[in-house]
């Protein structure tokens, strides 16, 4: 009822679940993109602001604040396309929109036959492959970097793409839900010093989009064939085309971090 504690306790867990909500999505929205390192470098300005009041150093103080002031006005002009692209989102309720791994049953069987039929026959003819497959955060700043297609999966497609000597086949392939969105894209590189030397940048590729989003990234080596997947940082090597099938499977029959409590899946 209206007025008693009870409604007041369930309109604010109402609004605390609210918030966290709007925050885990812009979260999403912005991971993998430039604002990360923007706001990486607003909390170090935010720190040293904070020391500066406290150790009584009034003047840096002062010109902090300003500099603070200044960052904020600067933030939509700076951020213009990411801004306008999220309210366009927003328009389209896409930001509401569920992974691109939850597909229907014949849709998923489709698309995992393909892509495992592509990439085994690529693994057999070492022709070098590397397909991220996107997850909640849709990886746009990647995707334009490359040509856009927006064709359905399929075998013959992928095996076009990759073709050696041909204008697409370098950079990464980036599939989301059913459809190739772009190739050729750029991803950004893991640095990583763990990961052997005898991996080159399509591994390290690999590893760095799956360091900075929730996408998966699989590899097939051009000078061995190995297949090699790329989640959550970690790369798992010299996969048969069973294993693959088997780990492709549990990626999109769960959708990622189905089994994980939600705290876990932001990273
Ligand atoms: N930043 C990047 N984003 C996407 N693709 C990249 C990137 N850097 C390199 N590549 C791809 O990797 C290819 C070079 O692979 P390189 O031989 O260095 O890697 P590798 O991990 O040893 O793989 P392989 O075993 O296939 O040789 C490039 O031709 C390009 O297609």
């Amino acid at each position: 009822m209206p007025g008693s504690n009870t409604y007041y306790s369930i309109i604010a867990l109402l609004d605390i679940a609210l918030v966290t909500f709007v925050l885990y999505k812009i979260f999403l929205l912005i991971k993998g993109t430039r604002a990360i390192q923007l706001l990486k470098g607003l909390g170090i300005l935010l720190a040293v602001t904070i020391i500066s009041q406290w150790a009584g150093l009034y003047t840096i103080n002062w010109l902090l604040q300003k500099t603070i002031g200044m960052v904020f006005v600067a933030l939509p002009v700076v951020f213009q396309p990411e801004l306008r692209r999220a309210l366009e989102q927003l328009g389209r309720g896409k930001i509401f929109a569920s992974s691109s791994r939850q597909l229907g049953p014949e849709a998923r069987k489709r698309l995992l036959e393909e892509l495992v039929r592509a990439i085994s026959q690529a693994s057999q003819q070492k022709i070098g492959m590397l397909i991220v497959l996107v997850g909640e955060s849709k990886l746009h700043e990647f995707t334009e970097t490359g040509t856009y297609i927006d064709g359905v999966v399929s075998r013959e497609l992928l095996a076009n793409i990759f073709s050696p000597n041909t204008p697409l086949h370098d950079g990464a392939v980036i599939i989301d839900g059913e459809r190739v969105v772009a190739a050729g894209c750029l991803l950004p590189l893991s640095e990583n010093r763990e990961v052997g030397r005898e991996l080159g940048t399509r591994h390290r590729a690999a590893l760095g989009i799956s360091e900075v989003s929730d996408a998966v990234a699989i590899v097939v080596s051009e000078e061995t064939g190995t297949i090699s997947v790329a989640q959550e940082g970690n790369l798992t090597r010299y996969l048969s085309e069973k294993s693959l099938k088997e780990m492709l499977e549990v990626l999109y029959s769960a959708p990622e971090n189905q089994n994980r409590p939600w705290w876990r899946k932001v990273r």
